[in-house]
């Protein structure tokens, strides 16, 4: 039986504005020059407004890592073989990839949920196995998901949030990990934002500038293949998208259903966070930027969400490194809001 999509319809709750006028009243009191700490003030004040509290906190911090293969790959749009999506698995499993050395290293924990490998999927300790297929459709010739598999990919993020809240996580990362999902998060990106391929194709793992042409113009074909009216987000993200890329949407709407801060990763989520916000607005207030990536086209992306990333470090990778790169700057900017003593509190004299 399919899935119902009902849930995509319940609403996100508003930002405690009450909290976000006691927290900037607060860092207008903190020992310093107002407005001197600059970001960390920002984000102290969305956090609290996003927790209504006055003492936000990050911890516990959960990365949610969807994984899947994409039958795009066939085109040679990346530079690295379909094998290595399953082999990264097993690497993210066993604590060697980029991603679970950084999670570790900041106190993060992880979740690996992979939805379908083309090779088929097998069992590793460590990852959750919810296979839709031997991965999505090849976006060039044919939509990415059947309605009963896009469904399921998104009750899969819905239910990977739910499992995360209810075990009180306060802050989501969204990972992913599939040769040739920049790809597709492409060619999503160019539809939801009416962009041409060669606008937002870039070298994804490193393709050269023949490389990209090549790449642009599979876009270009899934595009036109696919161009859909009326222009609905959902049916974008059946056609163009990928199993874990429609997961992220569902988990990115389910966390701001849930009331749970979020932290965006790069180019790749960020196509899924775009769809998250086309389904529902309101979500695009629990989303925090980690950071800018190297991928030409997330600039776009960016734009369209009105974000200003925190990081802007050059990288490339995914898997939600970026965001846990982040992490240490939410945690001293809620330790800044909490424990710096008040002009008062420390007989400093305040401004004249
Ligand atoms: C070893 C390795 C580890 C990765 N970790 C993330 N990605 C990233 O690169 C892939 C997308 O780029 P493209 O569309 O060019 O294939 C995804 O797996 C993404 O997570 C990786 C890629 C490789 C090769
Ligand atoms: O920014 C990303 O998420 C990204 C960019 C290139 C390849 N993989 C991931």
């Amino acid at each position: 039986m399919t899935p119902t999509l009902d849930w995509l319809a319940e609403p996100c709750p508003p930002i405690d504005q009450t909290a976000v006028q006691h927290a900037l009243a607060r860092q207008d009191q903190l020992t310093k020059p107002p407005g001197s700490l600059g970001r960390l003030e920002e984000l102290a004040v969305r956090l609290a407004g996003l927790q209504r509290t006055a003492t936000p906190e990050v911890d516990p911090v959960r990365v949610l890592l969807f994984a899947a293969d994409h039958g795009v790959a066939a085109e040679g749009v990346s530079r690295y073989p379909q094998d290595v999506t399953k082999q990264m698995v097993r690497n993210i499993a066993n604590g060697g990839a980029g991603v679970a050395v950084m999670a570790k290293a900041v106190g993060a924990g992880l979740d690996i949920i992979e939805l379908g490998l083309a090779t088929g999927s097998e069992v590793v300790e460590g990852v959750r196995s919810e296979p839709l297929g031997p991965g999505s459709g090849n976006i060039a010739r044919e939509p990415a998901m059947t309605p009963e598999q896009l469904a399921r990919a998104l009750d899969i993020g819905r239910d990977a949030v739910d499992r995360a809240v209810d075990a009180g996580v306060r802050l989501i990362i969204g990972g992913e990990l599939g040769i040739a999902n920049t790809t597709a998060a492409a060619a999503l990106a160019c539809a939801l934002l009416d962009r041409a391929a060669s606008e937002v194709v870039g070298p994804g793992t490193g393709l050269d500038s023949a490389g990209v042409n090549r790449k642009a113009e599979v876009v270009a074909r899934a595009l036109a293949l696919h161009a859909s009216e009326p222009r609905d987000p959902l049916e974008m993200l059946r056609r163009l998208g990928g199993f874990e890329i429609a997961a992220l949407a569902g988990a990115y709407l389910r966390a701001a259903q849930r009331g749970v801060a979020m932290l965006i990763d790069g180019f790749i989520v960020s196509s899924a966070a775009l769809a998250a916000v086309r389904l529902q607005p309101a979500a695009r207030d629990w989303m925090l930027f980690s950071h800018r990536s190297a991928e030409p086209g997330h600039r776009l992306m960016m734009e369209a969400l009105e974000a200003d990333p925190l990081l802007d470090l050059g990288f490339r990778l995914g898997e939600a490194t970026g965001a846990c790169a982040a992490v240490p700057l939410l945690r001293l900017a809620c330790a800044v809001h909490r424990d710096m003593a008040t002009f008062d509190e420390a007989g400093v004299s305040n401004a004249c």
